[in-house]
């Protein structure tokens, strides 16, 4: 017989990927990457059109065009006949939520509101919602809300309602003309399939669906009057199981990816979950943290906690009859995007480009030859706001120690050792709420930082495990393809046969950790005394530009 493939199309913070993978051991074929035309819209509209301090949107055809090429793409480099292809899965980065009609068109693609700033796609690092999050967090603990610490306590300005609520508030015309709200995953599932879906696991973990519902209309309506009816109205209640069928694929879609029609489908998947089966994570104790623009850090449980700062836990969020815990930093590999672009002195470009090499690695050479506290510096990694464990985007980067002998690389190396210390900071706080970390697993585009690895498996204490396959979170939706067209009868039985993890691939030494555990005391009393109240400096300094 002959062998099988699955695709697995993976819609990150600036680009899509997709994979073709060998259903039998999980062996990638082929890829193919589409970076999005339009990026990350922060400053303005493709119509020129201003947008507000903390905004992040996308264009939903950046989307499409992943379909149309990255697909095809991928196909083309494995060599695989369409008819050896039995599925599809995606997943996508979340809450990353968009308004359309009801036949599912993006509001932006009509003429009459293509300059509404509210008719487009608000990715999941849109900020500007905080003061609806605030509300939200204000209301549910006064009315004692019982989902409210299945979310660390809060809810995070970058899920679901926080920014319905902010299209209502501020284009109430652009609420009215929504007819459906739905997340980017479920969106690009419907354009495959012609069939609107709603997945378990966005609605659980950015849409607060727990206990088998959303909140209560009496809830949205003390937030707003018109927002009592916004699941009824916008959304759907009946959601699609991990690892179900969402449908087949469309003669349409068919002519865009070079797939066959009526290939299965899988439920949409948010692309930080999916990746555990890929590392063959599927038991309590291994948390994934998916390095990116972001990171995420996903951890499977056997019994329910409730984690302060957490970003969720949803049972059977990640795998079928465990707890799934995420928490997350909502800035890394974008903190360090930040200073490549803006803060490093044109001698350092001008030497990367005569070696031919991007200047993180030139970086990453002149930095690792330091030893732990050699810069004399500690830095906060907030410069895209708090995720876990303070939920707070209003809070802002620091850089601590700075002379006149600091350098590039000491920066550079100071911002990788913060979000180090951030992810330890978020290890610490779920062991310290009774859910275990044994070990800690990497996947994602920061891997490929071997000094930023080595000063996690520092800083950390713990063994670093590596997912080797360059698109983790691709496999595992190519993995979900596989349970839903019917290869495999779950998720962790296809994990069994295709996932893969190198571990240990990166250990602690001892005389760095022993440093590393002096800088980070520092760094708690830097995370505790900006964060935690003693001095508001940064949300005031945040009013202020926001003020002008
Ligand atoms: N060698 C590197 N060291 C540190 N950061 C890197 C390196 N290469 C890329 N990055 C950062 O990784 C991020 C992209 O990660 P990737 O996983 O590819 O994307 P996504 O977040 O969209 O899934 C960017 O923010 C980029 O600045
Ligand atoms: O928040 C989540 C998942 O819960 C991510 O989709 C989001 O942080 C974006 O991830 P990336 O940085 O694009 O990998």
């Amino acid at each position: 017989m002959a062998e099988r493939y699955a695709v697995g199309v993976d819609f990150g913070s600036e680009s899509g990927r997709a994979v073709i993978v060998r259903v039998s051991d999980g062996a990638v074929l082929g890829e193919g990457v589409t970076p999005y035309a339009h990026v990350v819209m922060d400053r303005t509209l493709p119509t020129e059109e201003k947008l507000g301090k903390e905004w992040a949107l996308q264009h939903p055809q950046d989307y499409l065009d992943v379909f149309q090429q990255a697909v095809p793409a991928a196909l083309k480099a494995s060599g695989v006949f369409p008819d050896d292809v039995i599925g599809i899965g995606i997943d996508f980065t979340a809450c990353t939520m968009m308004p359309t009609t009801a036949d599912g068109t993006p509001l932006c693609f009509l003429p009459e509101y293509a300059r509404r700033p509210h008719a487009w796609v608000k990715l999941w690092k849109h900020h500007a919602s905080q003061p609806q999050a605030d509300r939200i967090n204000a209301l549910a603990e006064g009315r004692g809300e019982f989902w409210l610490p299945r979310y660390g306590g809060k809810q995070s300005s970058e899920w679901f309602f926080a920014k319905a609520l902010q299209i209502l508030e501020e284009d109430p015309e652009m609420y009215g003309a929504s007819e459906r709200l739905i997340e980017a995953a479920d969106w690009v599932v419907w354009q495959l399939t012609g069939v609107e879906t709603r997945n378990a696991c966005t609605a659980g973990y950015k849409a607060i669906h727990q206990d088998g519902h959303f909140p209560d209309q009496g809830y949205f309506a003390e937030l707003h009057p018109d927002f009592a009816d916004v699941v009824q109205t916008r959304m759907k209640e009946d959601l699609a199981p991990l690892g179900g069928k969402a449908g087949e694929l469309t003669p349409r879609a068919a002519g865009w990816t070079g797939l066959k029609p009526g290939t299965a489908i899988a439920v949409a998947n948010v692309d930080a979950h999916v990746t555990l089966p890929a590392a063959g994570v599927t038991e309590p104790g291994r948390l994934v943290a998916i390095m990116g623009t972001s990171t995420c850090h996903v951890l499977l449980g056997d019994t329910l906690r409730e984690v302060p700062g957490m970003c969720g836990v949803v049972p059977g969020g990640v795998v079928p009859g465990l707890y799934g815990y995420e928490a997350g930093q909502s800035g890394v590999g974008d903190i360090f995007a930040w200073f490549v672009k803006n803060g490093v002195p044109p001698e350092y470009h001008e030497q990367a480009k005569r070696e031919g090499i991007n200047l993180h690695a030139l970086l990453e050479r002149e930095a690792s030859t330091q030893a732990p506290g050699e810069h004399g510096l500690v830095a906060l990694d907030w410069i895209n706001g708090n995720r876990s464990v303070l939920v707070d985007a209003n809070l802002s980067g620091m850089i601590l120690g700075l002379t006149l002998g600091t350098r590039a690389p000491d920066i550079y190396r100071a911002l990788i050792e913060a979000t180090a210390y951030g992810t330890r900071v978020i290890v610490e706080n779920f062991e310290g709420s009774g859910v275990p970390v044994n070990e800690i697993v990497i996947s994602g585009g920061l891997k490929r930082n071997r000094m930023l690895m080595q000063i996690y498996a520092d800083v950390t204490g713990r063994p670093l495990s590596v997912l080797d396959v360059e698109q983790g979170p691709a496999v595992g939706s190519a993995m979900h393809a596989a349970v839903a067209a019917g290869e495999y009868p779950d998720i962790f039985a296809a994990a069994k046969c295709m996932g893969k993890v190198r571990r240990e691939a990166f250990v602690p030494d001892a005389k760095n950790q022993r440093t590393y555990d002096r800088l980070y005391g520092e760094y708690v009393s830097l995370h505790d005394y900006f964060g935690r109240g003693a001095n508001e400096v940064m949300h005031r300094l945040k009013a202020m530009r926001r003020a002008d």
